[in-house]
């Protein structure tokens, strides 16, 4: 395993780290503008990750990979949409204080950022942001982010958060998200009303704009064109958003081609709808677990309950 800088450009650095397998290598792009992991590759060097052919540079938020939404998720509160973080050049963490052993981790890199005196301005809180991005022996990416109050006023400081992840998929419209039916939701397409989903998988033909709520921990998205099952972890965030902006929305999106929006689709793990709060000295965790497997599935023959508890 190796980990190594690939370049630095204008202050913002690109990592990659592989793992060398018998016959390829499977790689994994991070940038430290945003913290943000932008490649995932399986062993055929297939993409996992969407990643817009029009994404822009620094300082604007980079459309694809998985950008992180802290300490605002969306436009709920007074900060720039989804937060600062994703804006921001993060640093590598030479030292982080160490996380349980987890004997399928082979490669991970920590990254750390901490807010400037510009960023206090705005959201008048100090804090520490980690971040570990690890590979298992399979090629499964996992996040694990940690967050301390680091305030010597004494003062919590409460916020919402999102691994806003971009899925690369073959079709949106061949496209089934496993696990989140029956759940409730704040639709963001209707002033944030609550509705409870149908008993049927997630299928896709119009824009979707949703933040469900107490989501079950194993998400599957289901690629029927690709026979790919994205299988989705998460920890200590109880939400998942679901978005795609189809065509109109796409067109309007300057960052965004006019028919990405049939290639990706983002399922976010979050916490949304009940922010978290920190006491001074109090850390927060929450983990992102991402996985892909083949699938053999044939309209009407995939058991969900197989991909979601293996
Ligand atoms: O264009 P941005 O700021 O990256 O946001 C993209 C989308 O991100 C999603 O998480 C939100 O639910 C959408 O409402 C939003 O449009």
């Amino acid at each position: 395993f190796f980990l190594f800088l690939k370049s630095k450009i204008r202050g913002y650095c690109w990592i990659h780290i592989s793992r060398r397998a018998p016959v390829s290598c499977r790689i994994r792009t991070i940038r430290l503008f945003g913290g943000q992991v932008t490649s995932w590759k399986n062993d055929h060097g297939e993409e996992l990750l969407f990643v817009s052919s029009k994404a822009i540079k620094p300082p604007k938020p980079f459309r694809g990979g998985i950008p992180i939404c802290f300490p605002q998720f969306g436009t709920q509160g007074n900060l720039e949409q989804h937060g600062f973080a994703r804006n921001r050049l993060w640093a590598i963490d030479d030292n982080p204080p160490p996380l349980p052993v987890n004997p399928a981790i082979k490669a991970f890199v920590d990254l750390i950022l901490k807010p400037s005196e510009d960023d206090l301005k705005m959201w008048p809180h100090s804090f520490e942001f980690r971040l570990r991005i690890a590979l298992g022996a399979g090629g499964d990416l996992s996040l694990t982010s940690r967050i301390r109050n680091t305030n010597t006023d004494g003062r919590p400081f409460s916020y919402t958060f999102a691994f806003h992840t971009y899925f690369s998929v073959s079709d949106i419209s061949e496209v089934r998200v496993e696990g989140l039916e029956t759940m409730d939701y704040l639709d963001n397409m209707k002033g944030k009303e609550r509705f409870t989903e149908q008993g049927d998988a997630i299928v896709f033909e119009s824009e979707v704009d949703k933040v469900y709520l107490a989501a079950p921990s194993k998400v599957a998205i289901i690629d029927h064109d690709m026979r790919r099952t994205f299988v989705v972890t998460k920890e200590g965030l109880p939400d998942a958003v679901v978005w795609n902006p189809w065509d109109k929305k796409a067109k309007a999106m300057q960052d965004f081609g006019d028919s990405e929006y049939k290639h990706m689709l983002c399922v976010e793990p979050a916490a949304v709808e009940k922010p978290i709060t920190l006491k001074p000295g109090e850390e927060w965790k929450g983990r992102l677990g991402l996985s892909a497997v083949p699938s053999s599935y044939c309209s009407g023959q995939l058991d969900p309950l197989k991909v979601l508890h293996g």
